[in-house]
């Protein structure tokens, strides 16, 4: 005699994506191939057409054939019963897009930041600001953050990634849901560190973009990702990160593909200025969101309001302000008072 079938299989996981750039679509391809019911808000009525009827986007992934999703313009629609929400604006956006949407989101919903920024004006990471704005419990909050980038992950390359949250227990229900073939997230409960990680990380890749268009080498980019990490570190555990975290994925994993990939907007972003181009220039050059513009300002400030030395940080944001000639960034670097390498 056959087994008794179950009442009903279970239902699959409705999740919501807001946000329908490179990286909002390219998450929301991961979880459907996962498993879940996906669908994604954009405010591009015709990207979110041609996302829910051919499953296409063009626009910021091109050539890219999705998995089944729905996409929306309406984040009532986009929200509804989702469980999950995932966030992927452009972070200095963040939160006027989550305030207009406070009311919609579901009671119990776990909402995740794919966003690798720090707000300007507050000093704020992502997973703060949606805390604040959607009024969450820490067990409510989780963050995804690691060598990433977009393109390759949109053609189903290996990849791994790190889902924090404060709570173990959610930490695992977001990586459950975006575990794929090709995509394996380990958990981590060290938000501040994993957040960090992920929007410093920009800013040392604006450098090391520079640096090449200056047309330096590898030593030099191996330096920058090497003291980079050293700045990041610090300013991290001044924050009450957890040391590992800086070695793992979201730290040196990210930086590593970010410093080196020309698939990084801000390491192309730097390029440019490297080879000459004005700030804006570059980004208009280089398109999409280069969050390490922005947010080296803030970090910068965090990193004086703990007394936390980051002297690429700063160069960063000295020559983007047009207040140091690049020619004299690595001279200004180099020229700095002798120290041990390990004393901190
Ligand atoms: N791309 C990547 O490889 C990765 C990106 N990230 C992070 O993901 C976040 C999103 O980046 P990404 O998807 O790459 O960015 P993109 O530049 O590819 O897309 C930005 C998206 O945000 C939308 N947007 C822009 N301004 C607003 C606004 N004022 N209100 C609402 N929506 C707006 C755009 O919509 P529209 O088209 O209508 O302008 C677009 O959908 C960033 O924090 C980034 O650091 C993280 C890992 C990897
Ligand atoms: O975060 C990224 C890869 O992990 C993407 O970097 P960019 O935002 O510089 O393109």
């Amino acid at each position: 005699m056959s087994a008794t079938p179950p009442v009903s299989l279970p239902e699959p996981t409705k999740v919501a994506v807001l946000g329908a750039g490179s990286m909002g679509t390219t998450f929301a391809m991961v979880l459907a191939d996962a498993g879940c019911d996906v669908t994604l808000w954009g405010r591009d009525a015709v990207v979110l057409d041609a996302v829910d009827q051919t499953h296409r986007n063009e626009k910021y992934l091109p050539g890219v054939q999705l998995p089944a999703m729905h996409g929306t313009t309406d984040p009532a629609v986009a929200l509804k019963g989702a469980s999950i929400v995932v966030v992927s604006v452009p972070s200095q956006v963040a939160r006027a897009t989550l305030s207009s949407m406070k009311d919609l989101v579901e009671p119990d919903a776990v909402v995740v930041s794919l966003m690798k920024g720090v707000e300007l004006g507050t000093d704020r990471r992502m997973s703060q600001v949606m805390a604040e704005v959607l009024d969450l419990p820490d067990e409510r909050v989780a963050v995804v953050s690691g060598p990433n980038l977009a393109p390759e992950i949109a053609e189903r390359q290996p990849t791994a990634t790190v889902v924090a949250s404060r709570s173990e227990a959610t930490a695992q229900l977001v990586a459950d849901a975006c575990s794929t073939g090709y995509f394996r997230p380990y958990t981590n409960t060290d938000v501040v560190g994993v957040e960090l990680c992920g929007a410093v990380k920009n800013i040392i890749a604006l450098a090391a973009g520079m640096a090449q268009g200056q047309g330096f080498g590898w030593n030099t980019l191996a330096t920058l990702i090497t003291r980079g990490l050293v700045e990041i570190t610090r300013l991290g555990l001044a924050l009450g990160a957890e040391p590992a975290t800086f070695s793992g994925l979201a730290g040196m994993g990210d930086l590593t593909a970010t410093c080196a990939s020309p698939l990084s907007r801000n390491h192309r972003l730097g390029k440019h200025i490297g080879e000459g181009l004005t700030l804006a220039e570059a980004i208009k050059v280089t398109g999409g969101t280069a969050e390490g513009v922005k947010s080296s300002e803030s970090v910068l400030e965090l990193a004086r309001a703990h007394d936390v030395e980051m002297p690429i940080t700063a160069g960063v944001v000295e020559v983007l302000a047009g207040k140091l000639p690049l020619a004299d960034l690595a001279a200004t670097l180099l020229a700095r008072p002798k120290k041990s390498e390990v004393a901190g």
